[in-house]
């Protein structure tokens, strides 16, 4: 395994705020990884940071060994990068089908490969955005940043707000995406377990910096560790 993507002690944020402090980790190919925390320590700002959307301060993002800090998020897209923002941020007037073929480029993810892969996007194909229900506006935005050609999926909070059964059918559908189609992707949810569930290996943030990374199913059957962390009661 080769390594992917890597980030060599960011210092990042808004204006002159830091969020992350001199944060390292790093991603072998075809790896999925969890970034775990309590409330406002900078899950979403590592995932802004690695498409692009912060001021980085000092220190180096690397995607297949080249230095992409500087790059605009296009760019970053172009490379690989897919995109799955917490707001979704489906367009509501446009169908479902409309939404997936606008930002579409050529290349290995086509419509039919997408409906293959979420056939209730397919019975919706003809719906507006704003027609979907929470699960199926989270798969629309899934299966836009597929019709990208990802290399590595950024989810930000997945399964936020939806029901259940949603949940479920949804982490299926991305760990999936990562065993049998080999998607890299860096996972950020409120539910640990869940994450753990979805994920190779977790990373835990506190104030800006790792506070712990490890095997996610080794950080799962560590119920101390993980209340520690996280205060969660498991
Ligand atoms: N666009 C922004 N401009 C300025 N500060 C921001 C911005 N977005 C987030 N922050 C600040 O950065 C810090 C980290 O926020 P972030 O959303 O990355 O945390 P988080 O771990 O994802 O939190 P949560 O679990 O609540 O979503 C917070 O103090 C937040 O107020």
């Amino acid at each position: 395994m080769s390594e992917v993507l890597a980030f060599d002690h960011v210092t990042a944020g808004y204006g002159n705020a830091v969020v992350l402090d001199r944060l390292d980790f790093s991603l072998q190919q075809g790896e999925s990884l969890a970034i775990l925390g309590r409330n406002g320590v900078g899950k979403t700002t590592l995932l802004e940071t690695l498409i692009g959307n912060t001021r980085v301060m000092q220190g180096a993002v690397r995607w297949q060994g080249e230095d992409i800090t500087r790059w605009p998020s296009h760019r970053r897209v172009r490379a690989g990068l897919g995109w799955v923002p917490q707001e979704r941020e489906v367009f509501p007037s446009l169908t479902v089908e409309e939404n997936l073929t606008v930002i579409a480029r050529p290349g290995g993810w086509t419509l039919q490969r997408v409906y293959g892969f979420f056939p209730r996007l397919r019975e919706r194909r003809s719906n507006y955005g704003n027609q979907l229900s929470g699960g199926e506006q989270q798969m629309l935005a899934i299966g836009r940043a597929l019709m990208t050609h990802p290399k590595l999926l950024l989810l930000d909070e997945p399964t936020e707000g939806l029901a259940p059964i949603i949940v479920e059918e949804l982490a299926a559908a991305i760990r999936r995406l990562c065993e049998a189609e080999g998607l890299a992707s860096v996972v950020v949810e409120q539910h640990p377990v869940l994450a753990l569930e979805m994920t190779h290996r977790a990373i835990v943030l506190e104030r800006g910096t790792v506070v712990h990374a490890g095997p996610s199913n080794e950080l799962a059957a560590d119920h101390g560790l993980l209340e520690g962390l996280l205060g969660v009661g498991v």
